[in-house]
């Protein structure tokens, strides 16, 4: 039986864990394993992992095969590079990486770390894939032993294609554990090659709720609404404009080499001088809306109700597999594009 040189343990494998699976196992010198409550969790790893390690399509089509279909998982399993764990236990007992997508709860994450600690091996790495819970607020329960150990590697969904991993220390990170998530994803080869390089991980310098990625995103989410709720445009006019605007010039320049741009010859410094009354103006009127954690806000009448009616409206009741695909193919086109030009 072939020995590999990472064995990763993924605890949860729903959205985010099936898809960190499908980009663990591009590095030829990885297996994986996956342990998830849910008792469907072979059949979901059948149903959907084949999807996510696909031949590589022509950006033209808007479908694209499973590569070899769902044997590829029999494969996979009888190369022993993929396994299915039925405890934490035996998730993590050989691994020496294990990185946990489990639910966004805050407790259920520093319980299982602590579960983690009893099993796991010294020296393993710790990976979070968090939205926003910060590494010391996960390891809180923990001895400094896994607080050492222990980072954030956040990802922009689906993780098998955005290049994107967020790397976020706790306060007592040590730094050659920052250093081997930065490597080893740096390494992590994309959906259509066989070289590292693909993917772009993002060290950040110390933590902050959500992140860099997610409060960028969440204070465009929040203005959003406000417009929305405000009547001032609707939800789908709203990402038309973002799609025929933001979104193409970010896949192109980002926020501050956008405006350094558009600042002509004295560069963002003159953009900001020029810009500042504007700024200002728009900056001090920004929406204040928040969401309530129990949805009792959710009345037609409030903006929650309004973004919801108008989102279900536009798009359905959720996102259908078939959307998700041709959205999945755009989205590697756009990263092929990127990996062209800049
Ligand atoms: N969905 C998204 O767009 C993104 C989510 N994330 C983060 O990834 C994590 C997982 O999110 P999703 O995959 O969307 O959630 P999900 O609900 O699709 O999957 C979570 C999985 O964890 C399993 N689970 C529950 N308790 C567990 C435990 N104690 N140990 C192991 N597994 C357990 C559940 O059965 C479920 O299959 C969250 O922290 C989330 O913030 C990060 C980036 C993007
Ligand atoms: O947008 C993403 O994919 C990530 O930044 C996220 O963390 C998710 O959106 C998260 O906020 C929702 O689960």
């Amino acid at each position: 039986m072939p020995t590999y040189k990472y064995h990763i343990a993924l605890l949860g494998g729903g959205t985010i864990g099936l898809s960190m699976a499908a980009l663990h196992l591009r590095r030829s010198d990885t297996k994986v394993t996956i342990y998830d409550p849910r008792l469907n969790i072979e059949a979901e790893v059948q149903a959907t992992l084949p999807t996510y390690l696909t031949k590589a399509p022509s950006t033209s089509s808007t479908s694209s095969e499973p590569a070899e279909g769902t044997d590829i998982i029999a494969s996979l399993i009888s190369t022993n590079r993929l396994t299915i764990a039925k405890t934490i236990q035996e998730a993590v007992q050989s691994a020496n990486i294990i990185q946990e997508q489990s639910p966004e709860i805050k407790t259920s994450k520093q319980a299982l770390w602590k579960e983690v600690s009893l099993y796991a091996d010294t020296n393993a790495h710790l990976w979070s894939s968090s939205s926003g819970i910060a590494a010391s607020l996960q390891g809180s329960l923990c001895e400094p032993t896994i607080k050492e150990r222990l980072l954030v590697t956040h990802p922009f969904n689906p993780p098998h294609i955005l290049p994107l991993i967020e790397i976020v220390p706790g306060p007592e990170t040590l730094p050659e554990r920052m250093e081997f998530a930065k490597s080893y994803f740096g390494d992590v080869p994309g959906p259509e090659s066989n070289q590292g390089g693909y993917y772009r991980p993002v060290v950040l310098n110390k933590e902050i709720e959500g992140f860099v990625g997610n409060r960028l995103a969440f204070a465009l989410l929040r203005e959003a609404c406000y417009l929305v709720g405000e009547g001032v445009v609707s939800v789908e006019d709203l990402d038309t404009l973002v799609m025929a605007s933001l979104g193409p010039r970010w896949a192109g320049s980002g926020v501050f080499e956008s405006y350094h741009a558009g600042g002509g010859e004295g560069g963002i410094g003159a953009f900001i001088q020029k810009l500042a009354p504007t700024m200002n103006g728009v900056w001090s009127g920004l929406g204040q809306v928040d969401v309530s954690v129990d949805g009792d806000d959710a009345t037609d009448e409030s903006w929650r109700g309004t973004v919801v009616k108008q989102s279900e409206a536009a798009y359905g009741p959720s996102a259908s597999p078939e959307s998700r695909r041709k959205k999945e193919v755009m989205l590697k086109g756009v990263v092929e594009m990127q990996k062209k030009c800049l």
